[in-house]
């Protein structure tokens, strides 16, 4: 690791926060392996099998490939403050992520610190993982007793990490914590290169591991909102209890009041227009 240091020591919990930790190995089964958390960052709104995937397929890529042990993962709903459009509130989200966590692999966790305050930039929120697991609950332990620190790894979509290369979109300061200090996983997602998404971060390519995506699959929550607002079926592209609560909450019906845009989603996020609904469907489908 860079350096121990972390861009905050204060960090704010949102009222009446705990830490989820239930699901971490606290016992290493290989005391030759470093211990890694997975933590991804977005806004899960909704949540999809694509991101549930994103961590069977850092797991296949862990096991074969590296000296890493995984002993827990966490999605990280961003806070309302992020605005985003067709950003739905925390609670929905979180609520959904927490439906699609538990019904999935016994090891995921969905944290609310970053969803239920002001907007966290992930630098900070990666030091809040830090921070917990290794701060307050001590890290983990071999099966001899010995102590071991846990490192925190970015999980994510190679669209997120072609943002790094955007002017303006991130700091530098806090791409050298994020990629130097901790280091991230990146799954290659339909439509944006993995080799375009790396390029310009060359400096940390050491803690930088491509994930190459072997079958194919570009569900979005974008069109899943799309096709919700269109009465289409989203069943078989979210797990089915989030299904189930997307229908009883009568959620993503309308358009989202979150239009105004942030740096980040640059050229992402279609959903005012039609123009990914047109492209994406057959022509007896489109609705609108
Ligand atoms: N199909 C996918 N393939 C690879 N990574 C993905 C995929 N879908 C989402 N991700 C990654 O999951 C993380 C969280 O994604 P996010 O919540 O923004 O989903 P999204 O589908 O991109 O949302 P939206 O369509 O609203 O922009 C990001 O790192 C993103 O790159
Ligand atoms: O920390 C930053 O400077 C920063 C810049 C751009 C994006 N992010 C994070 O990246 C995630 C983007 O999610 P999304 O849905 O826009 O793909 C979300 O968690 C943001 O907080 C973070």
């Amino acid at each position: 690791m860079a350096s121990n240091i972390h861009l905050t020591e204060s960090f704010t919990n949102p009222p009446d926060y705990s830490f989820p930790h239930h699901r971490i190995s606290r016992t290493m089964r290989d005391p030759q392996k470093t211990p890694i958390v997975l933590v991804a960052c977005g806004s899960f709104s909704p949540v999809t099998y694509l991101h549930l995937r994103m961590f069977e397929m850092a797991k296949d890529y862990v096991r074969q490939n590296t000296d890493f042990e995984i002993i827990g993962g966490y999605l990280s709903p961003v806070s309302d403050m992020y605005k985003k459009p067709g950003l739905l509130s925390a609670r929905h989200r979180v609520n959904m992520c927490t439906l699609a966590a538990e019904e999935s692999a016994n090891w995921l966790m969905v944290d609310t610190w970053e969803a239920f305050q002001s907007y966290q930039r992930t630098a900070i929120v990666l030091d809040h993982f830090d921070h917990e697991i290794n701060t307050v609950l001590g890290g983990v332990y071999t099966e001899d007793g010995e102590h071991r620190n846990v490192r925190v790894m970015l999980l994510a979509g190679s669209d997120l990490i072609s943002t790094m290369s955007e002017p303006g979109v991130w700091s530098y300061a806090d791409l050298d914590h994020i990629l130097g200090r901790y280091g991230t996983f990146i799954v290659e997602r339909a439509g944006s290169g993995m080799d375009q998404a790396t390029d310009s971060l060359a400096k940390w390519r050491h803690n930088i591991y491509l994930i190459s995506q072997l079958i194919q699959n570009d569900v979005s929550s974008t069109k899943v909102r799309l096709f919700l607002r269109r009465g289409l079926s989203v069943r078989y592209l979210l797990p089915n209890p989030v299904v189930d609560y997307i229908e009883q909450n009568g959620l993503y019906l309308e358009e989202s009041p979150n239009t105004s845009t942030t740096n980040s989603e640059k050229g992402k996020d279609r959903d005012s227009t039609n123009t990914l609904l047109k492209k994406d469907l057959p022509a007896q489908q489109q609705v609108c």
